[in-house]
């Protein structure tokens, strides 16, 4: 199919594509990598009046260091350089590992690390491991500035805190300590395909084994990521053996409450989310003892 009729625009710099969205508000679409609504415009799914081509803005791509020693990521940065970026490998080790899960690499090099945030496919990566590191997503209008944590950013599917006249500028990654261990796995039915259920993992043990912090977050499960704290309770001050990990395991499969489509059942989701909570957990704690 091809999509419905649409006005064309490729501001030169933020503050054009700003008026825009504020003239035209809902009836405008920013165009990032296109990878998810150019798709979505053909099959009439999205049908924008407007669409604002934010390609040509310079300033809104690159990868910096912060002064608190965590990472700034422009928005329009393409996943393919996340991925292929020396500074987050360092600084950001879960991010780095988690890009080549994204679709394909074909994909990746169109598709940026913005739309894929500002897209929140329930299961998208890079929504789970936001929540997960704790990021800030800056969010700029012609009006202001505001800075949304990401555990706020992820309204439900397809649906963020984004307001129809703002842009994503900016992700802010908080400094990786050396001593988290990490892990993101997920289940899909081909290589390259979204997940059906997927866990990112984030630990840090003491010399004992015992856990002294602990984020679990999955993703395919729900409208967007789900962060499950009863899980990272029970872990913190215990020692994470497998006899626990199992434990752990058993409340995600309590706690989630996914829905059942075409991929994969309700019933296979939770399931499986337990199991990939257990081997995600298991890698993570792994990579935090030999930080130990
Ligand atoms: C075959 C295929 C397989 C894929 N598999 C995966 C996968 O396994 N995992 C995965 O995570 N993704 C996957 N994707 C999606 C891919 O990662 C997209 O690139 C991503 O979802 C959207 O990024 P984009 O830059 O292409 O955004 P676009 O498609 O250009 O935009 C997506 C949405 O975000 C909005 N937007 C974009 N940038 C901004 C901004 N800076 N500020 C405000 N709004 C903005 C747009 O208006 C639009 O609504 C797949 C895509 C395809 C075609």
């Amino acid at each position: 199919m091809k999509p419905a009729p649409f006005d064309y625009y490729a501001p030169s710099d933020v503050g054009e594509a700003l008026s825009l969205l504020t003239e035209h508000g809902d009836d405008a679409k920013l165009l990032a990598g296109g990878q998810s609504l150019m798709p979505m415009m053909n099959m009439r799914l999205a049908t924008p009046q407007v669409v604002v081509d934010i390609n040509r803005i310079a300033g809104l791509a690159g990868i910096a260091q912060a002064s608190d020693g965590g990472l700034t990521i422009g928005a329009m940065t393409r996943q393919r350089t996340v991925e292929r970026s020396g500074e987050v490998r360092q600084r950001c080790p879960l991010l780095a590992d988690a890009m080549p899960w994204l679709g394909h690499f074909q994909i990746r090099n169109r598709g940026t690390i913005g739309g894929s945030v500002v897209h929140a496919y329930p299961a998208a990566e890079l929504p789970a491991v936001m929540v997960a590191l704790e990021a800030e997503l800056v969010l700029r209008s012609a009006e202001r500035e505001r800075v949304v944590p990401a555990d706020e950013f992820f309204v439900t599917f397809l649906t963020t805190a984004t307001e129809p006249d703002e842009l994503l500028t900016e992700i802010r990654l908080p400094a990786w300590s050396a001593a988290w261990g990490w892990d993101i796995q997920e289940v899909s039915r081909r290589q390259g395909d979204f997940a059906m259920v997927g866990s990112v993992a984030m630990v840090q043990v003491d010399d004992a084994e015992t856990c002294r912090a602990a984020r679990l977050v999955l993703f395919g499960v729900g409208e967007s990521p789900v962060r499950v704290a009863s899980a990272e309770a029970r872990m913190v001050g215990q020692r994470l053996d497998d006899a626990l990990l199992q434990e752990v395991a058993e409340i995600v499969t309590e706690a989630l409450d996914p829905e059942g489509d075409i991929h994969a059942s309700a019933t296979y989701r939770k399931e499986v989310g337990g199991v990939m909570a257990r081997r995600t957990l298991q890698q993570a704690r792994q990579r935090a003892v030999d930080a130990s």
